[in-house]
């Protein structure tokens, strides 16, 4: 960020060339904003449907024009005015100025959560004192945070916010979770960046669209330095055991460290150990005879290099295709083992860096980056995205769910078969047998991907079914595969929350039995009945469909833990707990849901379906009601209050207070 220049040291032709990289809408909020012109507000705009949704943007080039030629003047005098801070101009305008944002209305209902998400004050999300409360009020009050991901540390923010005083366990030797663990080659985000930063990251300068891995640890790193969570840390220390002391209303945690066993007792506990962090490893006959390299996508040793080697990589989700394309740059020979296919959506920012322009306009238009944070959400409205991902039951086709999602897959083997059209035998092979949007969409770039990889010479599909791993390599459909690497790109244990940890609740209770009926579920993805004070984040279904990018969940239930262990210590109290009747009212808003969701398609094979047939990591239900909800646990059914920020309403009849 250090060679962007402020806007005061800026010529007008870098601001010129800055401006003429901005996404029109993003600009054309923002200054109406901070101006008020209504030369903004009445464009004519052009208007196209994205399912449930008509979305706007602006027409003409005349006005794209238009646009930029008031971002310039508005910059110029900006600068020649000396650029001191600037206000964000009136309260009544910012509904209207997200809308020109986001291409729609936003309702006056939504206004709260929408301003929420574009983050004009990045620490809305932690606790709000009620005045009277003493600091000493929160020193007795210790709670424990279990891993330093992204939500751990979105933990660790809040509680250090709040001052309430906390450990953080971490197995690993670093922050970042799954982005610390998986380096293997071609690691990448398939979220924008931007819209995987929390809200009080908004300022973090990322250097790409969607970061490889390591850029986007150093986002992880630089929270920890930023807000100073490093010295709460207990690194390479994993919990191993947490029961709940009923008598005491605490919970004793068992961790190991290097040092040996911390015992530790704690008020709460907020459990942040993800579910996609521990690697799931195939079942597959003489895989110990093995007498290369063979590591799992998430334990890529550091420091392996596939140069000029033969590798065989295992699976063909999100990873395995992420892989692929990297690998065989430099590999000698490498095999792609594939049971299923999987549908890939091209995104031509995908592998691209930011433009110092976008930086530039980050750091010199005030609240470019709110607005930019909201376009990205807006374009996830539910009303498109979630429409997309539901199955229309009177629809019949035998490859898709609905006339949209037909749509979807025309567009996707059209893609295909043009990716593929110098080599036609591959492409029945890589055109999934389930419905688009059944199983996780996989992000690519659009020349630079696993297809063109399969086009290589050094490339080669296997569909046939493995049989055995021999000391030198695969064997699959009677032939051998010499490999010096074996990759098992074959996911994670997702559907065993928690795990391996021991958890025991009120009277011995064990998640296992509340769990044994049909697999884990939570009250908001975040409490359990019999578990006090144990709050998860990147719990049971928190893989959201639009709305919110999924860190915005996450953020939502660390502050639904933060503030709840705030209310009881607002109110002299020491736990709570969400009824067994709250707890399955919620379950069945999600059964409700999940009816008509995509994933629940009996040929979809993937992580999102559980041995019952249904989601545990999946949430089904619209991300609004999930942020009503969320703020306001007292109000669990959807009411028509939209609750303040305020403290007082937690309790309400799902929660019991001790
Ligand atoms: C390869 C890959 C790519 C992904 N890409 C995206 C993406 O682009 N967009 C997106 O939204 N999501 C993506 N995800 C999902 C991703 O897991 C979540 O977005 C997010 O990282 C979850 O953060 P978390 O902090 O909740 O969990 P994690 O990142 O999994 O962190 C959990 C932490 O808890 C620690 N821990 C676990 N158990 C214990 C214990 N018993 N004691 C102490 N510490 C413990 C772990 O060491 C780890 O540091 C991806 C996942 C994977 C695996």
């Amino acid at each position: 960020m250090s060679n962007i220049p402020d806007l005061a040291a800026s010529t007008d032709a870098v601001i010129e060339d800055a401006v003429s990289h901005a996404d029109p809408m993003v600009l054309r909020g923002v200054l109406y904003q901070l101006t008020g012109d209504d030369d903004l507000a009445n464009m004519a705009m052009a208007r196209s449907k994205r399912e449930d949704l008509t979305i706007s943007d602006v027409e003409s080039v005349a006005d794209v024009d238009l646009l930029r030629a008031k971002a310039i003047t508005y910059l110029r005098s900006r600068r020649d005015q000396g650029a001191t801070d600037a206000d964000l101009g009136p309260q009544e305008r910012l509904l209207k100025s997200l809308s020109m944002t986001a291409g729609y209305e936003l309702p006056e209902v939504e206004r709260d959560l929408w301003i929420e998400q574009a983050a004009f004050d990045p620490m809305q999300r932690g606790v709000h004192w009620s005045s009277g409360i003493a600091p000493e009020a929160r020193k007795d009050f210790l709670v424990a945070v279990v891993g330093s991901g992204l939500s751990g540390l979105a933990a660790a923010v809040q509680l250090k916010h709040a001052g309430i005083p906390f450990i953080v366990f971490e197995k690993n030797a670093e922050v970042g979770g799954t982005w610390y663990e998986n380096r293997y080659p071609g690691a990448r985000v398939d979220t924008a960046s931007r819209g995987y930063s929390h809200q009080f990251g908004i300022n973090y300068p990322f250097p790409l669209a969607f970061c490889a891995r390591d850029e986007q640890l150093k986002y992880f790193k630089w929270i920890a330095d930023e807000f100073g969570l490093r010295e709460h840390t207990r690194f390479n220390t994993e919990v191993k055991a947490m029961t709940w002391d009923d008598a005491a209303q605490m919970w004793g945690i068992r961790a190991e460290g290097p040092d040996g066993a911390h015992d530790v007792r704690v008020n709460a506990v907020i459990s942040c150990v993800g579910f996609l962090s521990r690697p799931q490893l195939p079942t597959i006959a003489g895989m110990e005879s093995f007498e290369g390299t063979a590591c799992h996508s998430a334990q890529w040793p550091e420091g392996l290099s596939v140069d000029g080697k033969r590798v065989a990589v295992i699976g063909s989700g999100a990873s395995g295709y992420q892989t692929l394309p990297v690998i065989a740059k430099t590999a000698e020979q490498t095999y792609l083992f594939q049971r299923t296919a999987n549908w890939c959506f091209d995104d031509a920012e995908y592998l691209q860096p930011t433009p110092n322009q976008l930086l530039w306009l980050e750091k010199n238009i005030p609240f470019y980056l709110n607005f930019e944070r909201l376009r990205l959400n807006a374009l996830r409205h539910p009303d498109s995205v979630m429409s997309g991902c539901r199955a229309d039951p009177h629809y019949v086709d035998d490859h898709a769910r609905s006339a949209a999602n037909k749509l979807v897959r025309d567009n996707r083997v059209e893609y295909i078969n043009k990716q593929l059209a110098s080599r036609p035998e591959l492409i029945d092979k890589m055109i999934p047998p389930t419905p688009p949007l059944s199983s996780r969409p996989i992000r690519v770039d659009p020349n630079d991907n696993v297809y063109g990889a399969l086009l290589r010479d050094n490339v080669a599909l296997v569909s046939d079914p493995i049989e055995r791993i021999t000391p030198t390599g695969v064997r699959a459909g009677g032939k051998d595969y010499p490999v010096d690497i074996l990759l098992y790109a074959t996911g994670f244990k997702a559907n065993d929350f928690l795990w391996p940890m021991e958890v025991r609740g009120r009277d011995g209770a064990r998640i296992e039995d509340l769990w044994a009926k049909d697999g884990p579920r939570a009250y908001l993805g975040a409490m359990l009945p019999g578990f006090p004070n144990l709050f998860m984040s990147y719990g049971p279904h928190s893989n959201n469909f639009g709305g919110f990018h999924v860190i915005d969940l996450l953020e939502l239930a660390v502050q639904f833990a933060v503030r709840s262990v705030a209310g009881l210590i607002e109110q002299n109290k020491k736990s709570v707990e969400v009824t067994a009747d709250g707890y399955w009212k919620f379950a069945e808003e999600l059964d409700r849901e999940e009816r008509h969701m995509l994933y629940i398609d009996k040929r979809a094979q993937n992580y999102y379906q559980n041995e019952f047939g249904r989601s545990a990591v999946n949430g089904p239900i619209d991300i609004r009601r999930m942020w009503r909800w969320m703020r306001d646990p007292a109000q669990v059914r959807d009411g028509p209050r939209v609750a303040d920020a305020g403290i007082s309403p937690y309790f309400g009849a799902d929660l019991a207070v001790a």
